[in-house]
């Protein structure tokens, strides 16, 4: 076999986006989707590896900037739209591309790459670690009840057509990026996906809603849902599905999550990609009828280790050297003097000894704040050195609002 990568040419992409189809199990086409798709590929950043005139892989980076701990955005590459033909599979065509667009990242000087996953199990070799979780629920709101906050009441509720509000509430969304880590700042192709509803991917549900919270005039949440009736034995049981739900405080979400409890004909809402801290736990008076369900979400790579971790700042001071192994990317080997607190970092080469043994897989998973370096440790995957230095380092590595990743991309 003799195959070629290359960066994708703009009259290939057809071919190319076939590929990844069929390597997708080839599912239906639903046109409006494909041309999202087109619209917001990033050619120049993407690859196809060819066999004669045939694309047997593809992989896509998109340029991203990514929230992490300390509210700074962060520049990111993030891989995605990753296939390799079922007749050229496990021949080393993923782990030729994954070289290729690791080293692409770094040399754009992105210091993180992202991904999502279809199958946790590959990119775990390549350096990528779990980093954000989600939390899906189905409330069954005859059952479930909610403690309103004060100030509920005076949050002003009205449903509109999402494509009229989508600009206010991507004001909205803008805002609430830097709060959380994990969370993507959006360009305007990103919205489009965000609010597309095509007919065909409603599977009897109806047509998207926004639903807004609004204070003094200023929009302070939305929530995007739509509505699946059902009728068992001739009763209700429609149920509400949340697309996505931002507030800018306490009262909003609960303002919005007690309209989208409270919907005639409807007995559940199912809430798909919740945060892991969000404040729905803690609104409903019985989690056990709310069949909650955790999942992973973001994988995360440093590229760079250190402007990685200089990236960020700490939730308490830190001053500890890390042995990084790394073997997908060398450049990261060695230890690396981190020193900084709440208002930043630096992070140096040092030949210091090492106060805690990991590789670049755990820097991944706690570098947002969703999985200590002590629970990490627990697990064998991270070994301390210097007494007293996994305790100190896994609290500054914490982050007060738990990571999400609100879409995939
Ligand atoms: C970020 C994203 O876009 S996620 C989407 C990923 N794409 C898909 O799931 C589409 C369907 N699957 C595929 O197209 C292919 O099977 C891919 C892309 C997952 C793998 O491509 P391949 O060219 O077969 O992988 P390659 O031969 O380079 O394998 C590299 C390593 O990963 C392992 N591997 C690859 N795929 C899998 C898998 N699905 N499960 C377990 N191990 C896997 C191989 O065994 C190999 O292991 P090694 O390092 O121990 O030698």
């Amino acid at each position: 076999m003799t195959t070629e990568l290359r960066v994708l040419d703009e009259s290939a992409w057809d071919t190319w986006f076939d590929t990844l189809k069929w390597a997708f199990g080839g599912h239906p086409e639903i046109a409006e989707r494909r041309a999202l798709w087109r619209e917001v590929t990033e050619i120049d950043r993407s690859l196809a590896m060819w066999d004669g005139d045939r694309v047997v892989g593809t992989t896509g980076t998109f340029s991203f900037r990514l929230s992490v701990p300390g509210g700074s955005l962060v520049r990111t590459g993030a891989l995605t739209m990753v296939s390799v033909a079922a007749t050229h599979r496990r021949q080393g065509i993923l782990r030729r591309m994954m070289r290729r667009q690791l080293d692409d990242v770094r040399a754009a000087g992105e210091p993180l790459a992202i991904l999502t996953a279809s199958e946790p199990v590959i990119y775990g070799r390549f350096g990528y670690g779990l980093a954000t979780q989600y939390v899906a629920a189905r409330l069954d709101t005859g059952r479930v009840g909610l403690r309103l906050p004060e100030g509920t009441g005076e949050v002003r509720l009205s449903v509109a057509e999402p494509s009229e509000v989508s600009g206010r509430c991507e004001e909205l969304y803008a805002r609430q990026v830097p709060c959380r880590p994990g969370m993507l700042a959006r360009s305007p192709g990103w919205t489009k996906v965000q609010f597309a509803d095509p007919e065909d991917e409603r599977r009897g549900a109806s047509p998207l809603r926004a639903l807004l919270a609004e204070r003094d005039g200023e929009l302070t949440g939305y929530a995007l849902y739509n509505m699946k009736p059902e009728w068992e034995r001739g009763g209700p049981s429609g149920v509400v599905q949340v697309r996505a739900l931002e507030a800018a405080g306490p009262a909003d979400h609960a303002a919005l999550l007690r309209f989208l409890c409270g919907i005639d004909l409807m007995t559940s809402v199912r809430l798909s990609d919740r945060p892991v801290d969000d404040a729905f736990l803690h609104l409903v008076t019985d989690t056990r009828r709310c069949e909650l369900e955790l999942g992973d979400s973001l994988y995360l790579r440093p590229v760079e280790v250190g402007a990685a971790l200089a990236a960020r700042s700490y939730s308490t001071d830190i001053d500890v050297v890390l042995e990084v192994s790394d073997a997908f990317c060398p450049w990261n080997e060695g230890r690396w003097h981190l020193s900084g607190g709440p208002k930043g970092a630096v992070c140096e080469p040092t030949r210091d000894p090492a106060d805690l043994v990991l590789s670049a897989n755990e820097l991944g998973s706690a570098y947002l704040g969703g999985f200590s370096l002590t629970a990490l440790a627990s697990a064998g995957r991270v070994r301390e050195v210097r007494p007293g230095a996994l305790a100190a380092a896994s609290t500054a590595f914490t982050s007060p609002v738990a990571p999400w990743l609100p879409h995939g991309f």
